[in-house]
Order: structure tokens, then sequence, then C-alpha cells
């Protein structure tokens, strides 16, 4: 019950009586427990979760923004309130994504899980996933939006990892075979365009068995980490280095020339090159002892000039140059230039 009572008094102010009404609000009494508990509710849950709450004005300025203890950067909240998100530099968006972002909140959409790049502390990066939706007055007048946010970072880390293993060789880092199979077909298609020949190498290190059979497997993984940092090192940054699996090294080398002759010594110079780099001892021996190792490697090398050639052609003479150069006596180059292929 509300009671509300004022004093009546006489012509000299003396209290008479008093007069008042008596209502009975048990509905508005249950709705504001009911509205409290529900603000309780909601506290609980941006206490309590990893996401967090957010508003924008109608201008998409920040109005507010409630972290939990367990969110991100906890002292953020000041610094947006008043700003819009395409005023915090912390987020990398492209021109593009930023455009994309303007144009949902432009149409008044809701949206799901819009990803974004966040530069945090130590240059980390994070992403933050958000979703939103418009909010209208009783009169259906936009008045800006309400969302919530997600650390994601984990996941976009995972998912960048997954695909970095899928296309690359988890001991040397270089490329795997699956991503050098696609680099050579794309250096076909655009040989096509340019008619700039290409070269292909094919590197396979001699008697590898029995470095590991002598001297242990650790010893074996460090020369082909070591032979990795070698190639790559001694090649443009443009061109593709792949260890297919074992001791198999392959070179991409995109771009060489349009002309026979200047091609064929483009190539010389860079199998030189390629044989050069493992030409200094090895240090295999790790932190505790010094093991000195003189690697030797066979070098099969194929000037690649027809467009309309499959990949796996181009690897198959590729590997037969190689064994050509094995069987030569190990050591040496061997140089498939024929002029049709
Ligand atoms: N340490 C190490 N060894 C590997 C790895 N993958 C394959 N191998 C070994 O590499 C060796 C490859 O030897 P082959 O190329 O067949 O033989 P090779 O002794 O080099 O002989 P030639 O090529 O004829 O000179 C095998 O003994 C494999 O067990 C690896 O990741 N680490």
């Amino acid at each position: 019950m509300r009671e509300h009572a004022h004093q009546v008094c006489d012509a000299q102010g003396r209290v008479c009586y008093f007069e008042g009404t008596v209502q009975e609000i048990t509905d508005e009494y249950q709705r504001q427990r009911d509205l409290h508990a529900s603000e309780s509710r909601f506290r609980a849950m941006t206490e309590l979760s990893s996401d967090w709450y957010w508003e924008l004005d109608a201008m998409g300025r920040f109005v507010r923004l409630d972290i939990g203890s367990r969110g991100i950067n906890p002292g953020a909240s000041e610094e947006v309130l008043g700003k819009s998100r395409q005023q915090l530099p912390q987020i990398d968006l492209s021109a593009s994504q930023w455009a994309t972002y303007q144009a949902i909140l432009d149409r008044r959409e809701t949206f799901y899980d819009f990803e974004m790049a966040i530069q945090g502390d130590n240059n980390r990066l994070l992403w933050h996933a958000i979703s939103g939706a418009p909010i209208f007055d009783s009169a259906g007048v936009f008045v800006g939006y309400r969302g919530i946010g997600r650390d994601v970072t984990r996941r976009r880390e995972s998912e960048e990892l997954i695909r970095h293993m899928a296309f690359h060789d988890v001991l040397t880092g270089l490329a795997n075979r699956r991503l050098f199979m696609d680099r050579l077909q794309q250096a076909l298609n655009s040989m096509a365009r340019t008619g700039s020949y290409a070269v292909l190498m094919f590197l396979d290190l001699d008697s590898f068995k029995s470095l590991n059979d002598r001297q242990g497997h650790a010893a074996g993984d460090s020369l082909l980490q070591q032979v990795a940092q070698r190639l790559t090192g001694c090649v443009r940054s443009v061109d593709t280095v792949a260890r297919l699996g074992g001791d198999e090294f392959t070179i991409l080398m995109e771009n060489v020339d349009a002309d026979d002759q200047r091609a064929m010594r483009h190539t010389r110079t860079a199998a030189d090159k390629v044989m050069q780099a493992l030409a200094n001892d090895f240090d295999l021996g790790g932190e505790a002892a010094t093991l000195r190792y003189a690697c030797s490697a066979s070098l099969g090398v194929v000037i690649l000039r027809n467009p309309l050639a499959s990949a796996d052609a181009c690897m198959k003479r590729a590997d037969a140059a190689m064994y050509q150069a094995k069987g030569n006596g190990r050591g040496g180059i061997c140089i498939d230039a024929d002029a049709r292929g």
C-alpha cells in the first residue's frame, strides 16, 4: 500500500485532522522487484562472463560499456565513452572492412560476430567478435545500437596455426609439397601472361641416411633446419623454397628471363649459388659439443618454358635431373634445358 496524507488546519493554524489517500501498489511493487531482479541477472552475466556489453548513441558513439572482471582490458571503458569505433586507434580494420561495418549500421541491421583486429599491449594482435542490434524508442525513432563483444583471439590464433601447418613443414618452417605445387601451378599460369621463364630446382642431400645412422636423428634434424636456412638465404624473397619430405628440397624461381640464352646464364648462376650456400661445413653439435659436417647434395634443375605443362610433369623432370646428378657421382648439378620444356 502507498499512503499520502496532509494536515488540515483551522483558521488559526491549528491541526484539526489529517486527510489522505491509500493506494494499492502491489503491481507496481512487483514490477520494480522484477526490474531489479532482471538488472541483477544482467550484472551477474556481464560480471561472470568474458563477453562484454556495449551501447552506442545514434551517432555511433559509445555511451555504455560494461566489461566484467574476466573481460578484456577492464580499464578501457572510460577511454572509449563518447567515441565511435572509427575513432579508436587500436581497432585495425581495412578501409573496406570499415565501409562494411558502417553500411550495416546505416541500414540499421542486426549483425552477428563481426570480427575486428585490435592492437593489444606489446603489439599483440587481438581479435574481437561483436554482435549488435539497433535500438528504437517508443516512437520508432532510431536512438543507437546495443550489443555484446567477445574476445576470439585464441580461436583466430589456432586457426592461423592450423592454416600454417597445412601449408608448411613443421621442422624447417619452409613451404610443404602442397603449397609448393600450388605456387608451381601459379608460376606456370603467370608464365603464359609474362612470357618469362621460370626455374625449378630439386635438391636431395647425399648419404643423409648414414648421418642419421651415425650421429642420430637430432643431428639429422639440425642439418635439415640449417640447410633450409641457407637455401632461403641464397634466393630472392619472391622465390619459393620448400621441403618435400625427408632430405628433399625444391626451389621455384619465377620471372627469370624471356630470352633463352640469358635464362640459361641466370639458371647456372643461381644453381651455383645454391651449391655454394651448402659448401661450408655445418655445425650439428648443439650447445654441448661441436660436430662439423661437410654436406654434399645433388641438384637437378629444369628451365620451365612451356606454360601448358602440368606441375606434376615439371616435378618429374626436376626429379629425373636430380637423379641424373646423383648418377653422375653426387655433389653435382644437372640442368635439363630441353628447349621444348
Ligand atoms: N633426421 C631426420 N631424418 C629424416 C627425416 N625424414 C626422413 N629422414 C631420413 O632421411 C633419410 C633419407 O635418405 P635417402 O635420401 O633415401 O638416402 P640417402 O642416404 O640420402 O641416400 P642418397 O640420397 O642416395 O645419397 C632416411 O634415412 C629417412 O629416415 C627427418 O625429418 N629428420
